[in-house]
């Protein structure tokens, strides 16, 4: 399997919708529950991701108030004027926190999506090696000025939540493939895990006008998608079918990234999704896609399979750096640093 041929254009009309729907997993009986309770969890989730690569994931252990919150900040980010939303871009080149401007990513052979986004990513320290180093997704985090009261602790305080709740869906997977609970999670010390506060203005559903986000499949281990209540995401079932995946108030979205397939020897799939936008609404998500450390090798030998090694060893923040110069317009090499 090519993960890599995320960027082929598939004309949204020319392909026709399922009535499928993506299967559900309880987090509960893993979090709380006996050995046995966990094995069971495990199972689900990785026929899941064997699957579709998306599910829904209900006890999910985050506080409602804390995922509110985050919506209200990103509303108000929105409404703040353009040059107080410029303000808050990075003054690093290659990096994927703070501001990014509508139409920055452009996959290749159609239009850049119709989206703009905060991002936060893992704070680092000032002293950080790989931040002085200049390395890609490593500098600090830029927030809007002290206007925006309480702005950054609700987003900080959704983004560590969604990281304690992305590290548990892990340890399952973990247990899941045979390995150690631990083995996704202890390559995520220093993540370069990004949350964003995605912003998709109404838009004229018109395919040649650009939609919210063309199909492509997300590069990290997993993503955690919190979603307003206006619809738009779907997911491709198979090779000729998309899915719906509706928003649900008990429940948030977890999808398997490139990485992991890479890391499962194609055996978690990465799927591709994208979002149309036909309500005449604004809209607002909020994916976190967890990263691992920028110098993890991801190497398909390291977990147990049967037969040949589908996948090359890839240093994770080197592969996913590419992928970014290749799909966002901040990041191309004829970008201004
Ligand atoms: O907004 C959504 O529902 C999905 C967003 C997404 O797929 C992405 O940002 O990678
Ligand atoms: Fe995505």
């Amino acid at each position: 399997m090519n993960t890599a041929s995320t960027t082929t254009e598939t004309h949204p009309a020319s392909i026709p919708m399922s009535s499928g729907r993506l299967p559900e997993v309880d987090l509960h009986p893993f979090l709380f529950g006996d050995a046995a309770a966990r094995q069971r969890v495990a199972r689900a989730m990785a026929e899941a991701c064997e699957t579709y690569g998306f599910f829904y994931l209900v006890h999910h252990g985050m506080a409602s108030e804390v995922i509110a919150a985050g919506f209200d900040a990103a509303q108000r980010f929105f409404d703040l004027p353009l040059e107080q939303r410029l303000a808050c871009r990075s003054t690093q080149p290659r990096q994927n926190r703070g501001y990014q401007p509508m139409f920055d990513t452009a996959l290749a052979g159609g239009k850049a999506d119709v989206k703009e986004s905060f991002d936060m990513g893992y704070p680092l320290q000032p002293d950080d090696a790989d931040l002085l180093a200049g390395m890609p997704f490593h500098s600090l985090n830029t927030w809007p000025d002290a206007g925006m009261i309480g702005f950054r602790p609700q987003v900080e305080a959704l983004y560590f939540a969604m990281l304690a709740c992305g590290h548990q869906v892990l340890r399952a997977m973990a247990l899941a493939l045979g390995a150690d609970p631990n083995f996704f999670v202890g390559h995520c010390v220093k993540p370069t895990t990004n949350m964003r506060l995605v912003h998709y203005p109404p838009q004229c559903i018109s395919p040649e006008e650009g939609i919210g986000a063309r199909p492509h499949t997300d590069k990290g281990l997993i993503t955690l998608l919190l979603n307003d209540d206006n619809g738009g995401l779907q997911v491709m079932a198979d090779e000729e079918r998309w899915i719906d995946a509706p928003p649900r108030a008990d429940a948030i979205i977890v999808n398997v990234g490139d990485l992991m397939t890479r890391w499962t020897n194609g055996r978690f799939r990465s799927a591709l999704h994208r979002v149309i936008n036909t309500t005449g609404r604004q809209r607002f998500s909020i994916p976190q896609f967890h990263h691992p450390n920028f110098h993890a090798v991801v190497d398909p030998a390291h977990l147990a399979h049967d037969g040949a090694v589908n996948f090359e060893p890839v240093v994770a923040g080197e592969f996913v750096a590419s992928g970014f110069r290749r799909d966002r317009k901040s990041w191309a090499a004829t970008a201004p640093a």
